[in-house]
């Protein structure tokens, strides 16, 4: 029996007027309401120039019609794209005229793609990587995602959870065998052989996890220091813009304010802070509580000063590395060598050097050269709950095999998890509220 599942329908294409908007359908009733609105359908896959009608007759547009029969489409249901001028009134008159059909109603939140998942068009990493494709705003970003998208970690995961299951397969025949005399020893000491390359290799793996969170997320840059250091001064340099209020009164700035900057493709999210120092003032106070908040979660702080006085160089629960900023340096010339880099906010002395000091900093810690990386805090957790159970598996010893054998099936269950494999109902809801209607 053929089920019957509501046809979806929505603008695929972005913000109108366009040039052209593509709306898209999906369903078991993609193909007779196109065929009621366009009439004859061109052969699969092949542009046809359609006149456009509603059931009444009267012309909506004059737009191209693409059909895909499932299960070769994207969502691997039948599927239709409709291209028609990107007026708002000839998308809303197209939209008006879909909406009238039975059984067809607008798609939700990235509802195509999760139909493409249900259907096993995508993985779950995929999805997650065409999520972050649509939103990319660099070239890394987009280099990253494209490689989520196109199945470069799914094979990866599916391969590492493929040799966990065979690594049980001959621990159950070794088992099936036990009470034989001729037990093929041999057998067991390949396993754990392989099972000591895996660990080895999702360890490699997972240590790339950070570099594609900062890929993904941005380097988290916070720009930290005394109270009319030059701070905001700096961020507005940078921004080429007033973002932050910059006046000679020391502590001016209290909430953190952030930018984003794109240095050689990387993302980069800079924050100002407010300036630290002891105070009594409630406001103040609130935000240096903020400012060490931030600068605790940081990839790298610039610890400003303005030049002649100390530059802080430790900063509670932040361990990363802290670059060292004398300011003003036009109302302070001559040589020092106290801090790291010299800046001029007013002048835009020392900007170049700092610009060029974060690209150092980011091409230091993308040494790797594949992008197969983990980029979510979800691949991290549940990479980690699988390198555990490998490392249970082989620590074990002294167990049974049966046991063993449990811990390598939940390595390979948390691997499940992250591409989907493994029931993860819950995940999906969230997942899915990240894309935009039509995709
Ligand atoms: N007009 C248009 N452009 C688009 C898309 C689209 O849906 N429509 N895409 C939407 O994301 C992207 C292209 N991605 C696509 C992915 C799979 C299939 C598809 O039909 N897949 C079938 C057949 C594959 C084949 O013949 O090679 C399949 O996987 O079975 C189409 C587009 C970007 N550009
Ligand atoms: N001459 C000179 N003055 C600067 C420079 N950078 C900042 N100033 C001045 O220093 C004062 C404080 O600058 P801000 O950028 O507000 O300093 P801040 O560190 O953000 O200060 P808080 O918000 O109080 O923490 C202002 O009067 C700025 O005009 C610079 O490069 N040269």
């Amino acid at each position: 029996m053929v089920t019957m599942n509501e046809t979806i329908y929505a603008l695929s294409s972005g913000g109108l007027p366009a040039g052209v908007a593509v709306i898209r359908i999906s369903g078991n009733l993609a193909f007779p309401i196109a065929g009621s609105l366009a009439g004859a359908l061109p052969a699969p896959r092949q542009a046809g120039l359609k006149t456009i009608r509603t059931r009444n007759g009267l012309v909506i547009d004059r737009g191209l019609v693409l059909i895909f029969p499932g299960p070769a489409s994207f969502t691997g249901e039948d599927c239709v794209e409709i291209h028609v001028h990107g007026g708002k009134a000839v998308v809303n008159a197209l939209l008006q005229e879909l909406s009238a059909f039975e059984h067809c109603r607008l798609a939700e939140h990235g509802e195509f793609s999760r139909r493409a998942l249900e259907n096993g068009k995508m993985d779950l990493v995929e999805v997650e990587g065409l999520a972050d494709l649509i939103s990319a705003e660099t070239e890394m970003q987009r280099r990253l995602a494209l490689e989520h998208a196109a199945g470069g970690l799914s094979g990866l995961y599916n391969a590492w959870a493929d040799r966990l299951t065979r690594a049980r397969a001959l621990i159950e025949a070794e088992l099936d065998f036990a009470d034989e005399d001729d037990v093929p020893g041999s057998v067991s000491d390949m396993v754990w052989a392989d099972m000591k390359r895996l660990r080895l290799e999702i360890s490699d793996h997972l240590a790339g996890a950070d570099l594609g969170e900062i890929i993904r997320d941005g380097l988290k840059v916070v720009i930290a220091g005394a109270p009319n250091a030059g701070k905001s001064s700096l961020m507005n340099a940078l921004a080429k813009r007033e973002v932050a209020i910059v006046t000679d009164i020391a502590g001016t700035t209290r909430d953190v304010l952030h930018i984003d900057l794109n240095i050689e493709g990387y993302a980069v999210k800079l924050y100002d802070t407010a300036g630290l120092r002891e105070t009594d003032e409630i406001v103040e106070r609130e935000g240096i509580r903020r400012a060490l908040r931030t600068v605790a979660d940081a990839d790298l702080v610039l610890s400003l000063a303005e030049i002649g006085s100390e530059a802080q160089r430790n900063f509670p629960g932040f361990v990363g590395k802290v670059l060292t900023i004398g300011t003003k340096a036009d109302i302070h010339p001559g040589e020092t060598n106290q801090y790291d880099l010299l800046i001029s906010s007013a002048t835009g002395s020392g900007l170049a050097e700092l610009h060029e000091l974060l690209r150092q900093d980011l091409q230091a810690r993308s040494g790797m050269l594949s992008l197969a990386l983990p980029s979510r805090l979800r691949h991290r957790t549940l990479l980690g709950e699988s390198l555990r159970a490998v490392e249970a598996a082989l620590a074990s010893e002294d167990r049974g095999l049966d046991i063993r054998a449990e811990y390598l099936r939940q390595a390979a269950t948390s691997l499940g998890r992250i591409t989907g494999r493994v029931d993860v109902e819950d995940l999906l809801d969230v997942i899915f509220s990240e894309f935009c209607i039509g995709k």
